[in-house]
């Protein structure tokens, strides 16, 4: 779908703004990436930000609606579709500048903060006089290149079509799952969390590619295309990742004696609680107010 067709699906105006309060890591992927799918265009994109500096940068790179206040913002584009990119712990205080009923003309809210549910962040914007549907969209990094794991839930579902807005925005930024709200702490930890553990991964066997005398460059484009490649085993042969692991490891051979190592220093555990812990922050953190 365009976006042109889906705003027609969901009897959105043709002109109708994508505002994204914070344009920080991850607004900035999810942003480039749909200009750089031709999905949207620079004009289509409004961005506020907090410091000057990053005003400059968006400006620089092209995104010339551009606004270091949310009112005067959302008060020059009232039918906007909002995406909140503010950090969970700064919401509360974002919210409490805004101008009493200055969302009430918006059509859809998405939130793409961790750990904050959608009875809260509903809760909170009730000042605002927002009444619609508040979806959540957890993304990850790789949207900027097309490889998110997207997550999406909602309080209730969006009238006229409006989820589409949300899940065609990351289905071109990779793939798109709808979920409900109770899984989300745990499956933003196993989707969006987990692209900095698999950085360290990563970095780290390049590590051991250097200690053994590969160039790095050399060492970290390896890694990576291992990586990629065993990803795509995973997901297109449809085999368990434990019968792909047998594949490799011949008998008396180089591979299991890595193995040895990597299960003697608990590598798997330490990933299991790696997710365990980040679901569990995740929890932690929606007591944010
Ligand atoms: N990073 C990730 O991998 C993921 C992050 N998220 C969520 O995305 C959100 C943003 O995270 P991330 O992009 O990493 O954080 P960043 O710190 O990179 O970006 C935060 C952005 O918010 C802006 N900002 C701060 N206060 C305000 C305000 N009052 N009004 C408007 N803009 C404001 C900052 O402005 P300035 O640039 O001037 O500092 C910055 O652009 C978080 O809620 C996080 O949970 C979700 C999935 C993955
Ligand atoms: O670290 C965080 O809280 C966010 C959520 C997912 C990725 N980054």
């Amino acid at each position: 779908m365009t976006w042109l067709d889906v705003l027609q699906s969901c009897e959105l105006n043709e002109d109708t703004k994508l505002i994204f309060i914070g344009g920080g890591n991850m607004a900035g992927a999810l942003i480039r990436r749909a200009v750089n799918s031709n999905f949207l265009t620079k004009d289509d994109i409004v961005i506020s930000v907090k410091s000057k500096g990053s005003q400059t940068k968006w400006i620089d790179e092209g995104y010339n609606n551009t606004f270091l206040d949310n009112n005067d913002m959302l008060k020059k584009y009232p039918t906007g579709i909002v995406f909140i990119c503010v950090k969970p712990q700064l919401f509360g205080s974002m919210v409490d500048q805004l101008e009493e009923g200055i969302l009430q003309d918006s059509p859809l809210v998405v939130s793409i903060m961790a750990g904050l549910s959608t009875q809260s962040i509903a809760e909170k914007l009730h000042s605002t006089l927002y009444s619609q549907s508040i979806v959540r969209l957890m993304p990850s990094t790789p949207c900027l290149v097309g490889a998110s794991a997207s997550l999406v839930c909602y309080n209730q579902l969006p009238e006229n079509n409006r989820l589409s807005i949300v899940t065609e925005l990351a289905s071109h930024a990779g793939t798109c799952t709808i979920l409900d709200e109770k899984q989300f702490h745990a499956a933003s930890a196993v989707a969006a969390c987990s692209p900095a553990y698999v950085y360290i991964l990563i970095e780290a066997l390049a590590d051991g590619g250097v200690l053994a005398g590969l160039p790095r460059n050399e060492a970290l484009t390896l890694a990576a295309q291992a990586f990629q490649g065993a990803a795509k085993m995973v997901a297109e042969t449809g085999k368990h990742p434990g019968l792909l692991k047998d594949e490799v490891c011949s008998a008396g051979g180089a591979t299991v004696a890595g193995v040895r190592l990597l299960e003697k220093n608990g590598v798997r555990s330490a990933l299991i609680e790696a997710v365990k812990a980040s679901t569990e922050r995740s929890e932690e953190m929606s007591k944010i107010k």
